[in-house]
């Protein structure tokens, strides 16, 4: 190995001196380029002569003109090009490569040394690459293959060959400070290392431990829909970063971050992970979130619930009067019943009882309900059911265009004339004189004069109600969903109604007269609403990503498929941290298979999980059913501990003190996880003392370093050096519904778990749960 390390600090030395030799070319170059774009911009117009005399000089200017413009441009993208390159060279600096693999391509003569770093790196006067991109066909290998036979797939077809040796560097500042030859020894050193460490704010890139499995879900690139199913900590998020970088690359001359879509369940998420893209050198991609978009198609007409306060209430609204009732509305709405109940609706609609709004012009009945009805089902019935309605809309158009001519005869057009301030009088005016050289005193000018007034006042009053029917508001949405519960489901018939249904259609028709959509009923609102006005497409995005898919329901994965037709679909979750009162019905994602049909779906399952300790996975597997096939990763730690304390009164002083111990001994990072936003209010009263400590809220939208007292639904997704679960007694946590909430709360913990029970432990916590537990 002495002599590999030697021959290794050689390379080391010439990839460095590489480095450096084009950071100072590219760096003369870009300030050269700056400058030339600023005195560019700075002297545009005096480089030109502008002379419009005659045509000729006309048409020199602007060829002239249009000469720089293209100049400058040039100049930008290239200063562009090389500032980029700039920061790619500076990112090779600290880091240049972090693997290499030895191999010999079948039919070649000797292996060749091939190593792997963030981005490529090409010695100038040969072209001979020093540095492979990470992302290259050919560094797969190191992620797929022990020594051995090996093939990697490129555009030209598959490269077989033998993988002869494998090493791993910690390379930091230029210095080579270890190396591993990974053919020889077992294990992964520098994933042991990289999980050891303390958490951070942001979540990083790993591209120098990318495992096997992960890397099929980077380079998937076949079907349409890839679903991945992954246990907690298993990568699923880090593997979808990854995959964005990949393709990113893999498509970098025909596709562009904004192009791609990652749905995250919420703000402090999407900041979480923001940092990754970047790392690696791209550039974002676009980060939404599912209620944010119903908020922007829905917020104008209703007060949407968020589905936090919708878990809220699940969790703290036990006592409500209605609260079966909720439950079961929830229930039903996401289920795959009343998906068929609205498309049935729809389709019954086709041929009866669309229900419309009659437009009224001063208080007159234009066009009634009735009429518009009537013609609407009078006309060509073949047309889509969109189609019909934009026909629908035309007609009602040119009625108001007729309404327009009839209406500028009547005398309350003199009189609004009357009334017109100078201000309008003057804009009129102004008009007739652009429009052409009329004579003031003509007797022309005065007519015109008369018949643009006439126009601005009719056409001003029919404004609103032509902006009503482009909006397509002469259809009666509220009320077709409304009559779903009054009666439309049971007539449609086949649907297993629940128990409590006649309450279910009570509860919903108050809350849409209040003007309030429960979270259940948004998406299946606007579900109906484009069945019949047409599918709000985006065929600008190329590819959508779902983190924490667990907690969409069906009707927002056949949405977002409509939403975004041109795109591929990548949904990552795990269903044993369904937390949503809809997502109950998740076993497995196989009902998603529908989406693109079997052909065009692959799935891909992780098991082994990386973030926690051996010993937190071993307690934490315990708690789900089927726990048992998710595999640890060896990273050894101490087992968790559970305390049962007497009263709140002690819990609240041994949380403290376990707060400050867990602080003294490095965890920068700690939470206190409740079960509910309402349980985390108290426990942060109780623990206010504490330095530093803050409440995560829902629209908290930075992931906190310290200690943080935050409810189980908002930690989804992120992770800490130390958890405590804040009450895991049987009180808090006994509906069989909790044990996934449960679950997805000890899960978040890196190296430290600590459980506090006011007496007697949740049920969760089995007999067999002790053998992995320390109990005080
Ligand atoms: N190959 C890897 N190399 C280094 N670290 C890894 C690797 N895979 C996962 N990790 C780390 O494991 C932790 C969990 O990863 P991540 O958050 O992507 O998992 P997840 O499956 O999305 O988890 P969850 O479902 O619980 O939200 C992160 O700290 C991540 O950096």
């Amino acid at each position: 190995m002495g002599n590999e390390i030697r021959k290794e600090q050689d390379y080391l030395d010439k990839v460095m001196a590489t480095v450096a030799e084009q950071i100072s070319e590219v760096e003369a170059d870009t300030s050269k380029r700056k400058d030339e774009v600023i005195t560019m911009r700075k002297h545009f117009w005096d480089d030109l002569k502008v002379n419009m005399d005659t045509f000729d000089d006309y048409l020199e200017t602007i060829i002239g003109m249009r000469q720089q413009a293209q100049d400058l441009s040039v100049s930008q993208s290239t200063h562009r090009y090389a500032s980029e390159r700039l920061k790619r060279l500076k990112r090779l600096e600290k880091t240049p490569y972090f693997g290499r693999i030895d191999f010999h391509e079948e039919g070649t003569e000797a292996a060749e040394e091939i190593r792997i770093g963030v981005s490529t790196l090409m010695e100038e006067a040969n072209d001979d690459i020093l540095i492979y991109d990470w992302r290259a066909p050919v560094s797969s290998v190191y992620y797929d293959y022990p020594p051995g036979s090996a093939a990697y797939d490129t555009p030209e077809g598959m490269i077989e060959g033998e993988l002869e040796k494998k090493y791993q560097y910690i390379i930091k500042g230029g210095t080579l400070e270890s190396m591993f030859d990974t053919s020889i020894t077992i294990g992964d050193e520098i994933l042991q290392q990289v999980l050891g460490q303390g958490s951070n704010p942001y979540m990083h890139s790993i591209v120098a431990t990318i495992q096997r499995e992960q890397n099929k879900i980077i380079r998937h690139d076949r079907k349409k829909l890839l679903i991945v199913q992954g246990a907690a900590g298993s990568g699923k998020t880090s593997a979808a970063l990854q995959r964005i970088a990949y393709i990113l690359y893999k498509y970098r001359e025909t596709l562009l971050a904004s192009e791609i879509v990652l749905f995250s369940p919420n703000q402090m998420f999407s900041s979480y992970v923001s940092h990754v893209l970047p790392e690696l050198g791209e550039e974002n991609m676009q980060q939404e979130t599912f209620q944010g978009y119903l908020e922007y198609r829905l917020g104008d007409s209703f007060d949407v619930e968020d589905p936090y306060d919708q878990l809220e209430y699940l969790l703290e609204g036990t006592d409500d009067p209605f609260y079966k009732t909720r439950k079961a509305s929830i229930a039903f709405k996401s289920s795959a019943s009343f998906f068929d109940a609205i498309r049935g609706y729809q389709k019954a609609l086709e041929t009866a009882g669309m229900i419309f709004k009659g437009l009224r012009f001063r208080g007159e009945m234009l066009v009634s309900a009735v009429e518009i009805s009537e013609y609407f089902y009078s006309n060509d019935t073949s047309l889509t059911f969109p189609h019909r309605i934009e026909r629908l809309g035309d007609w009602l158009l040119k009625l108001i265009e007729e309404t327009e001519e009839k209406e500028k005869q009547k005398s309350w057009v003199q009189e609004e004339i009357e009334l017109l301030s100078k201000d309008e009088l003057q804009q009129v005016f102004k008009k007739i004189q652009k429009s052409e050289d009329a004579d003031e005193d003509s007797f022309d000018f005065h007519d015109k004069e008369k018949e643009l007034l006439v126009r601005m006042v009719v056409r001003r009053r029919l404004k609103p109600l032509r902006e009503k029917v482009k909006r397509l508001q002469f259809i009666n949405m509220k009320k077709l969903y409304w009559q779903l519960f009054d009666g439309k489901v049971e007539s449609l018939g086949g649907f297993e109604l629940p128990e409590a249904w006649i309450e279910v259609c009570a509860i919903t028709k108050e809350s849409l007269a209040n003007g309030r959509l429960f979270q259940e009923d948004a998406t299946p609102y606007l579900l109906l609403q484009e069945l019949i006005q047409g599918f709000h497409s985006n065929t600008a995005i190329k590819h959508v990503f779902i983190d924490e898919a667990q907690d969409y329901s069906v009707f927002q994965f056949e949405f977002l498929r409509r939403l975004f037709p041109a795109a591929r679909m990548t949904v990552l979750g795990d269903f044993n941290q369904a937390i949503f009162a809809h997502s109950d019905h998740f076993e497995d994602f196989h009902s998603l298979t529908g989406l693109y049909g079997e052909e065009e779906t692959e799935s891909i399952i992780l098991e082994r999980s990386y973030r926690s300790t051996k010993q937190i996975i071993e307690f934490t597997r315990e708690l789900i059913p089927e726990g048992q096939q998710i595999k640890a990763f060896e990273r050894e730690g101490e087992k968790p501990e559970l305390s049962v304390v007497p009263d709140q009164g002690a819990l609240n002083r041994e949380i403290a003190g376990e707060v400050n111990r867990l602080k003294e001994r490095g965890a920068s990072t700690v939470a206190v996880i409740c079960k509910s936003a309402a349980e985390s209010e108290r426990a942060f009263e109780a623990l206010r003392g504490l330095d530093g400590v803050k409440l995560v809220r829902k629209n908290s939208d930075e992931y906190e370093r310290g200690v943080v007292v935050i409810p189980a639904y908002l930690a989804k997704g992120i992770e800490f050096d130390a958890v405590i679960i804040y009450n895991a007694s049987n009180e808090v946590y006994s509906e069989e519904s909790l044990r996934r909430l449960f679950y997805t709360a000890c899960t978040r913990a890196m190296h430290h778990l600590h459980l506090y029970s006011v007496g007697k432990p949740s049920a969760f916590l089995t007999d067999r749960s002790e053998e992995f537990i320390i109990q005080k």
